[in-house]
C-alpha cells in the first residue's frame, strides 16, 4: 500500500491541494496510519510549498499570494513569467480589494467578490474580512449570506464543504473521507430547513455553514483547514425550490421520522469515526422540531451545541446583563415577554433562567417571569401541542392571542422578538411598551433585516427614545430628537467562535450550558460606558475578536479546572496557548530555506524586487 502511495504521490506532485482527482488507492493510502504525515507534508499544518510545484503555487489557494511573491520566489518556484512584473505587498493588494468591492453597488455581488476571493487567495480574504469586519460581516454573514442562500442554485461555482444527501445513508463515512482534509476539528451543518427566518431552503441552505465558519476563522482565527461546512440534503417541502429548475438540492420532500433519524445518528458517527470524538458539531438553522430534539440526544453523546438555541441565547443575555447597567434592574427583576416561542426563544428563556438562579432565585420563581406568545397566542397550559421546553413557559391562563392586550395585562420590562415576523413590534406595542417602563427592553432578534420584529428607528421613534434596543441583523444609525444612536447588533457572532475555539483548543468532548454564560458574561464585561452611551448593549463588531480570545481562555481554565479538558499537559498561561495555535493571515516566505540565487541569474531586473519578505504590521 505504501509503495503505491509513493509512487501515485510523485506522479501527482504537481497536482494542487484539492484532492478530488486522487485515486481511490491513494485515498485509502491516505487514511492509513503509516502515510499521515506524508499526507500532512502537503496540507494542513505543516503545509510544504516544495510539494507543490509551479503554477500550482497559484491556483491553490492557501499557497497563492498573487502578486504577493517576490522576485526570488517566483524564481525558486518556478512561477516566474507566469504573472506581470509588478511586486505588491499584501497592505497594497488589500486596498484593492477595497476599492474593487465599493466599485460593486449590490450587495450581493460584493458577496460574490469575496467569494472568489476566498476561493483564489485564502490569506488575502481572511485578512480583509477581519481588519474590516464592520463593513464585510453584514456581507458574508446576515443579512446578504441569506439572499445569497435564496439564490443558491445561480451563484454556486466550486465546492466549499460537503453535501450529504439522503440517498448517501449508509455510505456517509465514505462520502465523508472525499473531503481532502484529514485534519478537521469544527464542522457546522445544516439541514437547510430554517435558514435565518427565511424558511426551508433546501440545499441552498449551505450558504449558512460556509459563512458561519468563515466566521470561526475571521473572529476567532481558527484554521480554515480545521474546518468543514456540510449540508445534510433530506429534500425540501419547499414547494417553489421543487420546481425551480436553477434548484441544486435532491428534488423530492424532506425525508422525515425514522428515516431521517438514523441517518443523522450514522452522520454523527461517521463525523467521530473519521475525525474524532472532539470534533465539534455545530447545528445551525435546524427546523423547530428537529433543532431541540437533536439538541438533547446528542449533546451527552458528542461534542455539539445547537447555535440559534445556544448562541442566540448567550448573546441576548449579554445584552440584557449589559443593559442591567442602565436600568439599575437584576435579570431576576425583569418580566418577560418573548414573540416567538421556538428554538431561539426557548434558548434565550432557558438561559435566562438559569443566570436568575444565579441571582438568587428559585427556578420555578424564574419560570414565572417569562411569557411567550406565538402565532396560535399565549403559551397556555392546556394548548394540545407543546414543543419541548415550552412547556416550563406555559401559564394557566386563557390563549390570549391579542398581542396588545397581553403587553398590557402582562406589562413586560422586556419584550424580545425571535418569531421571524417582520414588523410585528407595532408602533401600538411599542407605546405600550414606553408607558409601562422608564426604559423599555425590546430585543427584535429575527433574520435577516426585514424579519426584524420592528427597525431600530421604529424603536426609538415609538418609545420617546427611552428604548433599549437591539436587533439580529445590523441597522443604520438611528437620529432621534437631534442625536444619533447607533444600536448593537445582538447576534450569535459574538458568541460561537470563541466558544468554539475555547472548546476546540482544550479537547472538550461535550459542551455545557456553563460555556455560554461565561461567553454572555465575557461579552457584557467588554461593553463600555461610551457603548451604552451610544444606545449599544455590545462592543463594536471591531472586538469580537478580542472577546474570542477571552471567552476561549475563559473556557480553557474552567475545562482544565473541572476535568473537561482532554489536551494535556494543561498549559499555564491559557492565553499564550491558545494565541500559539492561532491562524494567521499575513503572508508567510516561500523562498525554499536552501535557495539561492544562481551565479549569473538570467533575468534583468533590478535588486528592488529581491525583497524576499513582505512587510506585515
Ligand atoms: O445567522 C445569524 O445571523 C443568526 C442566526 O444564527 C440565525 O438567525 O439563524
Ligand atoms: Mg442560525
Amino acid at each position: 500500500m505504501f509503495a503505491a502511495f509513493s509512487k501515485s504521490l510523485s506522479a501527482t506532485r504537481t497536482l494542487q491541494i484539492n484532492k478530488a482527482v486522487l485515486s481511490e488507492s491513494l485515498r485509502f493510502s491516505l487514511c492509513n496510519k503509516d502515510t499521515k504525515r506524508d499526507y500532512h507534508e502537503v496540507v494542513g499544518d505543516v503545509l510544504t510549498p516544495s510539494q507543490v510545484m509551479g503554477i500550482d503555487h497559484l491556483r491553490d489557494p492557501r499557497l497563492n499570494k498573487g502578486l504577493g511573491f517576490t522576485l526570488a520566489e517566483r524564481q525558486a518556484l518556478g512561477i516566474h513569467g507566469l504573472q506581470p512584473a509588478r511586486y505588491k505587498s499584501q497592505e497594497e493588494q488589500l486596498e484593492l480589494c477595497k476599492i474593487s468591492i465599493e466599485n460593486y453597488q449590490e450587495p450581493l455581488n460584493k458577496y460574490l467578490y469575496l467569494s472568489e476571493l476566498h476561493d483564489r487567495n485564502e490569506k488575502l480574504f481572511f485578512r480583509l474580512l477581519s481588519e474590516n469586519i464592520e463593513q464585510l460581516l453584514p456581507i458574508v454573514y446576515t443579512p446578504t449570506v441569506g439572499l445569497a442562500c435564496q439564490r443558491f442554485g445561480l451563484i454556486y461555482r466550486r465546492p466549499h464543504g460537503l453535501f450529504i444527501t439522503i440517498n448517501d445513508k449508509g455510505h456517509v463515512y465514505d462520502v465523508l473521507r472525499n473531503w481532502p482534509e484529514p485534519d478537521v476539528h469544527a464542522i457546522v451543518v445544516t439541514d437547510g430547513e430554517r435558514i435565518l427566518g427565511l424558511g426551508d431552503l433546501g440545499a441552498c441552505g449551505m450558504g449558512i455553514p460556509i459563512g458561519k465558519l468563515a466566521l470561526y476563522t475571521a473572529l476567532a482565527r481558527i484554521k480554515p483547514h480545521h474546518c468543514l461546512p456540510i449540508c445534510l440534503d433530506v429534500g425540501t417541502d419547499n414547494e417553489a425550490l421543487l420546481e425551480d429548475p436553477t434548484y441544486i438540492g435532491l428534488r423530492q420532500k424532506r425525508a422525515r421520522g425514522a428515516e431521517y433519524d438514523e441517518f443523522l445518528d450514522e452522520f454523527m458517527a461517521a463525523i467521530v469515526k473519521r475525525y474524532g470524538q472532539d470534533t465539534l458539531i455545530q447545528f445551525e438553522d435546524f427546523g423547530n422540531a428537529n433543532a431541540f430534539r437533536l439538541l438533547e440526544k446528542y449533546r451527552n453523546k458528542y461534542c455539539t451545541f445547537n447555535d440559534d438555541i445556544q448562541g442566540t441565547a448567550a448573546v441576548a443575555l449579554a445584552g440584557l446583563l449589559a443593559s442591567n447597567r442602565k436600568t439599575g434592574k437584576k435579570i431576576s427583576e425583569q418580566v418577560f415577554l418573548f414573540f416567538g416561542a421556538g428554538g431561539a426563544a426557548l434558548g434565550i428563556a432557558d438561559l435566562c433562567v438559569k443566570a436568575m438562579e444565579r441571582e438568587g432565585i428559585s427556578e420555578a420563581e424564574a419560570r414565572n417571569r417569562i411569557w411567550m406568545m406565538d402565532i396560535d397566542g399565549l403559551v397556555v397550559k392546556n394548548r394540545s401541542h407543546l414543543l419541548g421546553h415550552q412547556t416550563f413557559y406555559a401559564k394557566d391562563h386563557s390563549p390570549e392571542k391579542d398581542f396588545l392586550k397581553l403587553v398590557n395585562e402582562i406589562r413586560p420590562s422586556v419584550l424580545i422578538g425571535a418569531s421571524a415576523t417582520g414588523g410585528a413590534f407595532t408602533p401600538d406595542i411599542l407605546h405600550a411598551m414606553a408607558s409601562i417602563n422608564r426604559h423599555p427592553i425590546v430585543f427584535a432578534l429575527s433574520n435577516p433585516t426585514a424579519k426584524a420584529e420592528c427597525t431600530a428607528q421604529q424603536a426609538y421613534d415609538h418609545t420617546e427614545g427611552r428604548v433599549i434596543f437591539c436587533s439580529g441583523s445590523p441597522f443604520p444609525d438611528v437620529n432621534y430628537d437631534g442625536k444619533v444612536y447607533h444600536p448593537g447588533q445582538g447576534n450569535n457572532a459574538y458568541i460561537f467562535p470563541g466558544v468554539a475555539l475555547g472548546v476546540i483548543l482544550a479537547g472538550i468532548h461535550h459542551i455545557i450550558e456553563d460555556y455560554f454564560i461565561i461567553a454572555a458574561q465575557t461579552v457584557a464585561d467588554n461593553v463600555k460606558e461610551e457603548d451604552l452611551a451610544k444606545g449599544s448593549l455590545y462592543p463594536p463588531l471591531g472586538y469580537i475578536n478580542e472577546c474570542s480570545l477571552q471567552i476561549a481562555s475563559l473556557i480553557l481554565k474552567d475545562a482544565y479546572k473541572n476535568g473537561k479538558a482532554t489536551v494535556y499537559p494543561e498549559p499555564e498561561d491559557k492565553r499564550k496557548f491558545l494565541e500559539s495555535k492561532l491562524y494567521s493571515h499575513f503572508y508567510e516566505d516561500s523562498l525554499p530555506k536552501t535557495w539561492t540565487w544562481p551565479e549569473s541569474p538570467k533575468i534583468k531586473t533590478r535588486p528592488l524586487q529581491r525583497k524576499t519578505k513582505t512587510t506585515v504590521t
